[in-house]
């Protein structure tokens, strides 16, 4: 008789997670996985901790307690650039791009940071190259990146992220502010990064951008992990509809 083969291991694993700023409990004993591959959307209420789990993820803020494994490492409490180099990297919710430097340098600085293991195999340069070419950024390399339109900026976001050789990309209202059209273009480059291999989270208060690209959804109110599921399921759960979603997004309103 066959024998199911295990599951992978996940990317990354969350456990118990907390982070307490002062008298705010912003993280109350938050756990996930993200397995490799996979696209989980995170979703909840303003102020409900995504980005500060983002910050906490991404080394920006230590934890106040828990665990978080990457590749089966712990990485709660390294730096933000330490985390970087082991694969995982975040974009923001205003784009964090550097003032006055073109698109390639912008890129390019972030290609700096790259695994040890894709540093032996592609230059910083050719990283780079990629990186414009799977944004559709060749045309403006030598423009200054900030004077771009808000959704080509997003789309530098994505290049600089994409430089780093992630593993895994989080990204946090990449879609806030840009019209249907960006948007879309946003949504296709991150099914591409999918696509070569790459885990991501998906921060966004566009549902229906979530529950499109989403394995997998998780969602969060103060602090808590309330649900996660499948998407449509997690869209039928009566104290998500509660929480968060409303009657409107059921009745595809
Ligand atoms: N540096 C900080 N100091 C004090 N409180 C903070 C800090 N950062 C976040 N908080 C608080 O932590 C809670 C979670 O905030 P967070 O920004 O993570 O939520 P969010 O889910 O990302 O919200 P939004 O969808 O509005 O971006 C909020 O009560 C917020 O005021």
């Amino acid at each position: 008789m066959a024998t199911a083969s295990p599951p992978p291991p996940p990317l990354l694993r969350v456990e118990n997670l907390s982070k307490v700023f002062g008298g705010v409990t912003a993280l109350n004993g938050v756990g996930f996985e993200v397995y490799p591959g996979e696209v989980v959307g995170l979703i909840g209420p303003n102020g409900a901790g995504k980005t500060t789990l983002f910050n906490v993820i991404s080394g920006l803020l230590p934890p106040s307690g828990g665990t978080i494994a990457f590749c089966g490492r712990s990485i709660g409490g390294l730096r933000p650039d330490e985390i970087c180099a082991l694969g995982a990297v975040r974009t923001f919710q205003s784009a964090s791009l550097l003032s006055g430097m073109t698109v390639w340098d912008n890129v390019h600085v972030a290609s700096l940071f790259r695994p040890a293991e894709r540093a032996r195999t592609e230059s910083a340069a050719a990283c780079t190259r990629r990186a414009l070419a799977f944004c559709g950024l060749e045309d403006c390399r030598d423009e200054i990146a900030e004077t771009l339109s808000i959704g080509d900026q997003k789309r530098v976001e994505i290049a600089r992220a994409m430089a780093t050789g992630p593993k895994l990309l989080m990204t946090d209202e990449i879609l806030a502010g840009l019209n249907a059209a960006d948007s879309e273009g946003i949504l296709q480059m991150l099914q591409g990064l999918k696509r070569e291999g790459i885990s991501i989270i998906f921060v966004e208060h566009d549902v229906r951008s979530v529950m499109r690209i989403s394995d997998r959804v998780v969602v969060i109110a103060q602090g808590r992990k309330l649900a996660e599921g499948e998407p449509d399921a997690v869209a039928r759960m009566p104290e998500v509809i509660s929480v968060y979603l409303g009657g409107r997004y059921a009745q595809g309103v």
